[in-house]
């Protein structure tokens, strides 16, 4: 089939790239010039594991191409994927839709009879009613649930897929796009266009709650002097309970679960509907930093002025170069501007937080990066980072301090190699004070 691909951020880029893979002749449409010749040249301009490669044999096999002309769009296609962003506005909670608007607009004006418009954005129930009602168009919705790191696996072998379709049309259509996929037996939800478009809310609202549950915990656990590693692996022992999302440390970013859940309550309030608990669940993620925050003050002796402190990490997760609302950097910026001197270093996201976050310092390696700290805090599980060998670190620093933000390193192999070792949610080493 052919197919278009509006928006080639890192929803759409991954998807047009999959969508290739799976036999169908794409075009992926950008309104970034600069996105669409770096794209269309072989380069994917972000961290994506393995999509470099996925463009590029497509890119050669003739079966993708790129550009960011909507009359080229709807002369090639008649089935649109609309993967445009969904920020939150700036001076509220809610989802900014500018940029579906404008995207449905555009294409649905240069659309051919029969076109179908399948939106993949993360938008608020209600959005695919709106937009069936204002364009002359049939319209589908496909909520996306790829993981940043993942993102090409999750999308040729996703756990299911939804379609929100209101015609037997639509759903065959979609049906012939995923075809290898639900051969390889993916099970299909299909629903209407408010179910669909809750079921990505709602997927993302459950993820966000279950991590802010286990760091609410992580907080009766230092309040308590119980250790929130072993409570999450022993309730993660229920099967109904489960072990995933049950890491404690510094809490969730990036570019979904915060804003996501902050524009479903926000949406959910429109509707005459409470969804307090999601600012709770917001509330407990943003003292997660406010904690580290707090224990680096603690631990330079009670205020950071001076004090050099290493930021191991900066994207909001391992595997991406996306530091949209990175837990990392918001607390590196909040050290810095206490006066501290902050240096980070992360292995695929130096270039995005130099440019978001100037005034910081920023290292070449891990090494260059605790050369002479006061402190080291661990804020992104990059893999790398558990394999450092403290016992050869600790020469380097000028005092063998670090908190472990994602309580993922191992306490007693940097406790034996000399360091003072401080995680969230967990007691601090005995006789080293608290
Ligand atoms: N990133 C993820 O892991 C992920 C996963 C599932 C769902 N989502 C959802 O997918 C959507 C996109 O997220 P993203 O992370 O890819 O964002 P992104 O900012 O990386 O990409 C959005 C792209 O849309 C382009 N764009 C903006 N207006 C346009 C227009 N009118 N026409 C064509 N292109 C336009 C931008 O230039 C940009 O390249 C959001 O709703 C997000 O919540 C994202
Ligand atoms: O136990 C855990 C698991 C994750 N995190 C943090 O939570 C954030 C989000 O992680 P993850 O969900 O893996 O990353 P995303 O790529 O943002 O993916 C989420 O957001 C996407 C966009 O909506 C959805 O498609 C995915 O299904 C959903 O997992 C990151 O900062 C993680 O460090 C924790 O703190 N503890």
């Amino acid at each position: 089939m052919r197919l278009t691909v509006i928006g080639t951020g890192y929803l759409g880029a991954t998807h047009a790239a999959c969508m290739a893979e799976l036999g169908h002749e794409v075009l992926g449409v950008d309104v970034d010039p600069d996105k669409v010749a770096a794209l269309g040249a072989g380069r994917v301009p972000f961290h994506e594991p393995g999509l470099g490669e996925l463009v590029r044999k497509h890119l050669a096999s003739g079966r993708l191409r790129f550009t960011t002309s909507y009359e080229e769009a709807a002369a090639f296609a008649q089935v649109h994927f609309v993967c445009v962003g969904t920020p939150q506005l700036k001076d509220s909670e809610g989802a900014d839709l500018t940029y579906v608007d404008a995207a449905f607009a555009a294409i649905a004006g240069h659309a051919s009879a029969g076109a179908l418009l399948v939106g993949k954005s993360t938008v608020p129930v209600g959005t695919a009613r709106r937009l069936a009602d204002t364009h002359p168009v049939e319209i589908a919705w496909n909520p996306e649930f790829l993981r940043e790191g993942f993102a090409v696996e999750d999308t040729l072998r996703p756990d299911r897929l939804v379609f929100g379709v209101e015609s037997e049309r639509a759903e065959t259509i979609l049906r012939a796009v995923y075809a290898p996929v639900l051969a390889a037996g993916t099970p299909l939800v299909t629903a209407d266009f408010p179910t669909a478009e809750l079921v990505k809310t709602a997927a993302n609202a459950f993820l966000a709650t279950k991590i802010s549950f286990i760091n609410a915990m992580a907080e009766v656990c230092e309040a308590a002097g119980g250790d929130v590693s072993v409570l999450a692996e022993a309730i993660g022992h229920d099967e109904r309970i489960g072990r995933t999302f049950l890491r404690a440390g510094v809490g969730f970013g990036g570019g979904c679960l915060p804003k996501d859940i902050r524009a479903f309550a926000h949406r959910a309030d429109e509707l005459g509907v409470s969804l307090g608990f999601l600012r709770e669940v917001d509330a407990i993620n943003m003292r997660r930093r406010d904690k580290v925050v707090d224990l680096a003050r603690e631990l330079c002796g009670g205020g950071v002025l001076g004090a050099r402190i290493a930021v191991l990490g900066a994207a909001f997760k391992p595997d991406s170069d996306d530091i949209r609302d990175s837990p990392a950097l918001n607390v590196a910026a909040r050290l810095g501007l206490d006066g501290a001197d902050v240096t980070v270093y992360d292995p695929e996201a130096m270039d995005n937080a130099r440019k978001a976050y100037p005034l910081l310092g920023y290292a070449v390696s891990p090494e260059e990066a605790l050369r002479g700290a006061d402190l080291v805090l661990h804020l992104t599980e990059w893999p790398r980072f558990r394999e450092l060998d403290p016992g050869r670190l600790v020469s380097l620093v000028s005092r063998p301090r670090i908190v472990d933000g994602r309580g993922v390193l191992d306490a007693d192999r940097w406790t034996a190699a000399g360091w003072h070792f401080r995680a969230l949610g967990r007691p601090a080493p005995v006789g080293e004070g608290k």
